[in-house]
């Protein structure tokens, strides 16, 4: 059986035993019942995600996926697609916003090359994994083989099965590739129905002539591909991206191994969204960092019954969103591991 195949199959619904026990234990902490919110919601599904009522908070690592895109020849971007390499060597140098953020939340960065059109020197914290140069054009033609699809998304398993094995306790997506917020906006659009004249954002902060060109080649793609929406394969290989698709696959690995998942903004989203659609089950081991800027991500967000963790008005990507996220979700496994019981403290519990 193919790697995609058996992790499909290893996903399962989280258990509702174990979301109980979780709350049963915050229900007896020293606080009013339900008083610390969302961060006993956290705590309750990394319980039920991982099997502990102790989850490890040590280790956390953010992959970083980058890749090119055809569709920049069409003007849908503001910057051109050096960019994509130059960014890769600013990260390994630990310079760009991602390493700022990761640094402060203790997490770790690990930057993949599934498809950057650049050939990089082997190097620390670079793990070089390309399945093609970039993709091709969406808006004339497939972005990708859909073989090339399948292998981007086993790279991403692959990252998070072996995550799991050097005993990390909760890992994050991240990406980088200009020209990226179209194939996003493509996805939902594909999946949606929504036109694409009404999911279209401004990405890197286009003017109206590129968002006009932006909107008119996504309209071309979806027509040109006519991608199958019951096949999420198929959308994913004519409109999507490498980098996507790698954290598609990063996703569905951290579900299948049961580690907890903190996907960072709206090209992130639509890696999960693929995965989500692939297997339903996957959207209970996922955190939504933070609402992104770009107008689309509340509609895939909403798709998959996810409430964002922030709202900072951020639009960065990389998996800055995510590093500031993962500090929260540990909070909460914090609370649960360390806050004393009613018991333990001599406190008086509620009389109702
Ligand atoms: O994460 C987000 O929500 C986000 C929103 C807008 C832009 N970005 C980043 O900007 C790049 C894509 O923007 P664009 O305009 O080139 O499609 C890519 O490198 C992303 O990491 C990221
Ligand atoms: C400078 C720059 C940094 C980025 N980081 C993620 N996407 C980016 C796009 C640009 C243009």
């Amino acid at each position: 059986m193919d790697l995609l195949t058996k992790t499909l199959a290893e996903i399962k619904p989280l258990d509702d035993e174990l979301l109980d026990a979780a709350q049963a234990k915050l229900d007896n902490k020293t606080k009013p019942l339900g008083s610390l919110g969302r961060l006993e919601d956290f705590a309750r599904r990394v319980v039920a995600i991982t099997g502990s009522l102790a989850p490890e908070t040590g280790k956390k690592i953010i992959f970083t996926f980058a890749g090119d895109h055809g569709v920049v020849e069409e003007g849908v971007s503001a910057f051109p697609k050096e960019v994509t390499p130059q960014m890769v060597l600013n990260f390994l140098r630990g310079g760009a916003g991602v390493n700022v953020l990761a640094r402060h939340a203790g997490a770790e960065v690990r930057v993949v090359d599934i498809g950057v059109d650049y050939d990089f020197a082997p190097q620390p914290g670079l793990i070089i994994r390309k399945i093609a140069p970039g993709t091709k054009n969406l808006s004339i033609g497939p972005a990708m083989t859909r073989a090339e699809a399948i292998a981007a998304i086993e790279v991403g398993i692959e990252l998070a099965r072996s995550a799991k094995e050097e005993g990390a306790a909760m890992i994050a997506t991240g990406e980088m590739g200009i020209g990226n917020t179209t194939p996003s906006s493509a996805i939902i659009a594909a999946f949606s129905g929504i036109s694409p004249r009404e999911l279209t954002h401004r990405g890197t902060g286009i003017d109206d002539a590129a968002l006009d060109r932006k909107v008119s080649a996504i309209e071309r793609g979806l027509k040109v591909n006519a991608p199958d929406v019951a096949d999420p394969l198929d959308v994913l290989a004519k409109v999507g991206g490498l980098e996507i698709a790698g954290i598609a696959g990063l996703v569905l690995g951290g579900a299948a191994c049961r580690l907890p998942v903190v996907v960072d903004g709206f090209i992130s989203t639509a890696g999960a969204l693929i995965a989500c659609e692939l297997n339903p089950d996957v959207g209970q081991y996922l955190f939504a960092a933070h609402h992104s800027v770009e107008i689309g991500h509340r509609v895939m967000l909403e798709r998959m019954k996810l409430e964002p963790i922030l709202d900072l008005k951020m639009r960065l990507g990389e998996g800055t969103g995510a590093a500031l996220a993962m500090g929260l979700i540990e909070a909460g496994v914090k609370i649960l591991k360390e806050m004393a019981s009613f018991e333990e403290a001599g406190v008086t519990q509620s009389n109702t």
